[in-house]
């Protein structure tokens, strides 16, 4: 939970907001594959593969030019502080953010949820669960860093195809 973010009156949080959210989202998305036209992730299901792959680049590339927009407010913030205070060494300068950086932050969240949809789309698409994908995270965790009870991949299908 940030500053940003509440949870509505009367309704018991799940264990996993993100979790519970894929789960929500990918079920969805599966179950437009029997909707019509109208749905766009039907569409994205069902059309040329071409939609939704370019989809996923072009958000991607959405996310970069994201989080470069978030950067340049930091780095003018920081020559506007500089060119106002000087810089010796050692200074602690205290800079100050525009309303526009928290704006752009924003912008990259949204573009980044862009992104996990389109993806979305494409594991449903392709046939790779929610739990597989987990798994496949999993499989790159150290056994520290593994939640408990973490589903796993089976040996012969890691990194298989890489
Ligand atoms: N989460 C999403 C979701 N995220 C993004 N999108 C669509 O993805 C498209 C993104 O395309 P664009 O980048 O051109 O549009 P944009 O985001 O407005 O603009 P920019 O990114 O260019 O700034 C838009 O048409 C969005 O509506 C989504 N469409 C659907 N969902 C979920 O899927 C459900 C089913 O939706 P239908 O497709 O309507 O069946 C919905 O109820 C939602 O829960």
């Amino acid at each position: 939970m940030t500053l940003k973010t509440y949870l509505p009156e009367n309704e018991e949080p799940p264990s996993s907001q993100i979790g519970a959210t894929f789960e929500a989202l990918a079920a969805t998305i599966a179950a437009r594959r029997d909707a019509g036209d109208e749905s766009y992730t039907h569409r994205l299901l069902v059309g040329s593969p071409d939609g939704v792959l370019k989809k996923v680049m072009e958000e991607s590339g959405e996310v970069a030019l994201a989080a470069k927009d978030v950067e340049s407010w930091a780095t003018s913030s920081l020559a506007a502080t500089l060119a106002v205070a000087g810089a010796d060494e050692g200074d602690v300068l205290s800079v100050e953010l525009p309303p526009e950086y928290a704006t752009a932050v924003d912008h990259l969240r949204y573009e980044a949820a862009d992104v996990v949809y389109h993806l979305l789309v494409v594991l449903e698409r392709y046939g790779i669960d929610l739990d597989e994908f987990a798994a496949e995270l999993n499989a790159r965790m150290t056994e520290g860093e593994r939640p408990r009870g973490a589903v796993r991949l089976r040996e012969e299908h890691i990194k298989r195809g890489k």
